[in-house]
């Protein structure tokens, strides 16, 4: 238990520069600097950044495994479980497709691609293509195979985050169904989750030499030159995802009790750390510790994070839309209502299998066009040297997005521990990486 007082003192007595925070954005400017100044440099850093997102992509699978099963098990009633699922797909596919709506709705008031008259056919679509082809299957049956590992270490061995969860699933509700013999599994798995987030919280120290490889990859390699082709529609982007967070999120949040900036505030370690990679999966963990030491129940934080990296990624969404007729302007392609609502349609499938890696968006993106005749997927040569700019918006705002979701599903279920929710609000827990105590069975 955290005596949020206590915290907070202790907290205040931290010198400025070892709160991480302030690290990882000290580390982003010397980046965005290195990577003008010294751009050969700068692209020569990209190891460091990806070290970092594989060093995290290592702990993604055993702190999703460990959280959902003990969390289920720790259940009494399974139709909790099916609640909690319910109500997490009610919230996504409302507030995906409100995402979906706002980039279509934006792109047709502000038209950041009109005027632009390009031809597809002069266009190099080398590097699409290549991107297309990484697009998985579209069908929706093929997507629901793919949940289902081929195995349980294939599952882990791909680090596929709803294979893992899938598997964890079942796993959590066979333990919590095999009663007192199970308890040794629950108990060695409870005990478990203390090495894996303290291994976790080692390596959020290295985020800031991550986040600093990974800018200056960035802007040595696209450079902020870049932003300024086509500055119309990544301002149009940032602003209309800005806009979505504080309005949108920022009202779901009202309306169930907190304030959007108090929860931006706490989860502003992670924030940059999405910022600094432009990969919501990097602060995956952290943002799963993050919530449970808020009082979201752990197995509502276990259940709403890794669906929602597949099925809630609002950014992800209002990209999709806004960038699609955004290519249909810049190319003089006339889409009537129903172009638009069959693309509406297609992005809201092919969205729920991206990720929250980078330029999964961008994937996503081709996915969805290749089934949509009436834009020419040959425009996307247009937005791909911005994509890199464009998956910073993406990643930050799917983030967010997550982080409500599991609020507001906890709260609706009761699982939201008003106390320490209140002391997370204000600012009075530590910001590092706690092990959260073993919950006892509900
Ligand atoms: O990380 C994310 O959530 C999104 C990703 O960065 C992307 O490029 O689409």
């Amino acid at each position: 238990m955290i005596a949020p007082i206590a915290a907070a003192e202790a907290r205040a007595k931290v010198p400025f520069y070892r709160h991480l925070y302030v690290q990882v954005l000290t580390a982003i400017a010397a980046g965005i600097l290195l990577g003008h100044y010294y751009p050969q440099l700068g692209t020569s850093l990209q190891p460091l950044g990806d070290a970092f997102i594989k060093l995290v992509r290592m702990v993604i699978a055993p702190v999703i495994f460990l959280t959902v099963t003990t969390g289920i098990a720790g259940m009494s009633d399974l139709k909790k479980f099916g609640r909690v699922v319910g109500k997490s797909f009610i919230y996504f596919l409302t507030f995906s497709t409100l995402a979906l709506i706002v980039g279509l709705i934006v792109a047709n008031v502000v038209q950041p691609g009109a005027g632009m008259h390009i031809n597809p056919a002069t266009l190099d679509t080398k590097a699409v293509n290549n991107y297309a082809a990484q697009a998985h299957d579209a069908s929706v049956v093929g997507f629901l195979m793919n949940i289902i590992p081929d195995t349980i270490v294939g599952a882990f061995a791909k680090g596929d985050i709803l294979q893992v969860l899938f598997f964890s699933v079942v796993f959590g509700i066979a333990l919590g169904a095999a009663g007192e013999r199970g308890r040794p599994v629950t108990d060695f798995l409870q005990a478990l989750t203390t090495p894996i987030f303290r291994m976790v919280a080692l390596l959020m120290k290295f985020a800031p030499i991550g986040a600093f490889g990974a800018m200056a990859f960035t802007i040595g390699k696209y450079g902020i030159g870049t932003i300024a082709n086509l500055a119309f529609l990544i301002g149009t982007f940032y602003a209309t995802s800005l806009l979505f967070v504080l309005v949108v999120l920022g009202a779901v949040a009202r309306y169930n009790g907190f304030s959007i900036l108090a929860l931006i505030r706490y989860i502003k370690e992670e924030l940059l750390l999405v910022l600094g990679t432009s990969s919501s999966e990097a602060a995956l963990p952290g943002l799963m510790n993050k919530m449970e030491r808020a009082g979201c129940k752990r197995s509502v934080v276990g259940l709403v994070i890794p669906t929602g990296y597949s099925f809630n990624l609002d950014g992800t969404n209002i990209y999709m839309t806004l960038a699609a007729l955004f290519i249909a302007q810049a190319t003089d392609t006339p889409l009537s209502l129903g172009d638009q609502v069959l693309l509406l349609l297609v992005a809201m499938l092919s969205s729920k299998g991206a990720a929250g890696i980078t330029g999964a968006g961008f994937i996503t993106l081709a996915a969805t066009l290749a089934v949509v005749p009436s834009v020419p997927i040959a425009g996307m040569a247009l937005i791909l040297g911005i994509d890199r700019f464009m998956s910073e918006c993406r990643a930050l705002t799917n983030f967010v997005g997550n982080a409500v979701a599991t609020v507001v599903v906890a709260r609706w279920e009761n699982e939201l521990d008003q106390t320490k929710f209140a002391a997370a609000m204000a600012g009075q827990l530590s910001e590092e990486i706690e092990v959260p105590a073993l919950q006892a069975a509900e």
